[in-house]
């Protein structure tokens, strides 16, 4: 037996809901080319000179209306979800977030602590959709700092599980208790991304077709970094195991960014329009997030809330994140299992 160890990967939050914290995570945030993928020199003057000076105070009043005495939400969901696989399993269990702290170091090197003979490193990003500026982005820097310090021990990456059977079970059960009492539609709001990282991903040149909203790509080896394809499977399949027709559900994107074209629908567009289509009871689900965080709490449970009731909405359901859910712990230990015995 190998002696293997493991790291989950979140995105990372501010230190504090202090600006000058936000603004600090914001610059490092922004300024990943697989997140705003611009010349540096551009991209440097885009966020130092417009959206962090703008963007940060506003962040930092957001953050404070979902901050707990513990911490940022994400940080703290993240570690109660590192200790609830810990009590699991006898490997040890670190966790590690792609801005701010921890840092891959500090993680690589607390694992290192508990096990100093470890041989490889099973990495898993808390992210089930590929998407550049997720879980790629997740990955390299990870790998970066592997290289880096010239460590010893290998580095297996659990692969998206955006359709892996116990993800979908776990995401499924999580979601069945919210959809018990009666609902118009199921709105899946997953957070957006610019188009131009689908076809930046995609090394088959393959057509996305983006008008459509049932289909995206057809080709699998497109399939394997398109978020938007990744997405509309992880919908269908949650919806096959709940017992949805296609009219009892819908996706969007949410959380836009600047003024390039970001995949659509966007939610924020769309919750005030829905009560106009009929839809009047609502229910919300965040799938790709696993860990209750900023633009769940505040974008869609408070923000999103407000709108869609002002607009003639009657009843707003939002399904909470997997976070600690039974299923998600157990799906998470047979991904760590199936990667440690792969052959990869
Ligand atoms: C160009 C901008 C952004 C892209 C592309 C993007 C992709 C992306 N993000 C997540 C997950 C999270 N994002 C979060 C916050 C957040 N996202 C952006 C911008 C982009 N994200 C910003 C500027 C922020 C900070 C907050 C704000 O000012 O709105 C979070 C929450 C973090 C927290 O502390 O709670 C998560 C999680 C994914 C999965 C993704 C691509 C698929
Ligand atoms: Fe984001
Ligand atoms: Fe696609």
């Amino acid at each position: 037996m190998r002696k293997t160890g493991v790291i989950l990967m979140n995105l990372g939050s501010p230190d504090s809901t202090e600006v000058r914290d936000v603004r600090k995570y914001l610059n490092e945030f922004l300024m990943d080319k697989r997140v705003i993928d611009k010349p540096f020199w551009l991209r440097f003057l885009l966020v130092k000179g417009i959206i962090t000076p703008f963007r940060a105070p506003k962040s930092a009043e957001a953050y404070s209306t979902i901050w707990w005495k513990e911490g940022s939400p994400l940080i703290v969901l993240s570690e109660r979800l590192r200790e609830a696989i810990q009590k699991k399993t006898d490997l040890p269990v670190e966790l590690s977030m792609r801005y701010g702290n921890p840092t891959p170091e500090a993680s690589y090197n607390a694992l290192l602590k508990r096990m100093p003979d470890v041989e490889e490193v099973i990495l898993v990003p808390l992210y089930p959709h590929y998407a550049m500026s997720s879980f790629e982005t997740a990955v390299e820097h990870m790998k970066k700092a592997h290289k880096k310090n010239n460590y010893s021990f290998a580095l297996k990456v659990v692969p998206p599980y955006y359709k892996h059977p116990a993800y979908i079970n776990a995401l499924s059960e999580s979601m069945r208790p919210y959809l018990q009492e009666d609902f118009d539609q199921l709105l899946f709001s997953y957070h957006g991304i610019p188009v131009s990282h689908i076809y930046k991903t995609d090394t088959t040149n393959s057509f996305h077709n983006l008008n459509s909203p049932e289909e995206c790509c057809t080709h699998e080896a497109a399939q394997a970094t398109c978020y938007r394809y990744q997405v509309m499977t992880t919908s269908r399949l949650v919806a096959k195991a709940l017992g949805l027709s296609k009219k009892q559900w819908q996706i969007s994107y949410q959380s836009r960014l600047g003024r390039d074209p970001w995949l659509l629908p966007n939610t924020q567009v769309r919750l005030p329009e829905l009560p106009g289509e009929h839809i009047k009871k609502l229910v919300v689900a965040c799938p790709s997030f696993v860990s209750d965080c900023l633009e769940t709490l505040e974008e869609i449970e408070m923000r999103g809330k407000e709108d869609f009731l002002k607009h003639g909405g009657e009843k707003y359901t939002y399904i909470p994140c997997m976070n600690t859910c039974e299923p998600w712990i157990d799906a998470l230990l047979q991904l760590i299992e199936e990667t440690a015995t792969s052959a990869g």
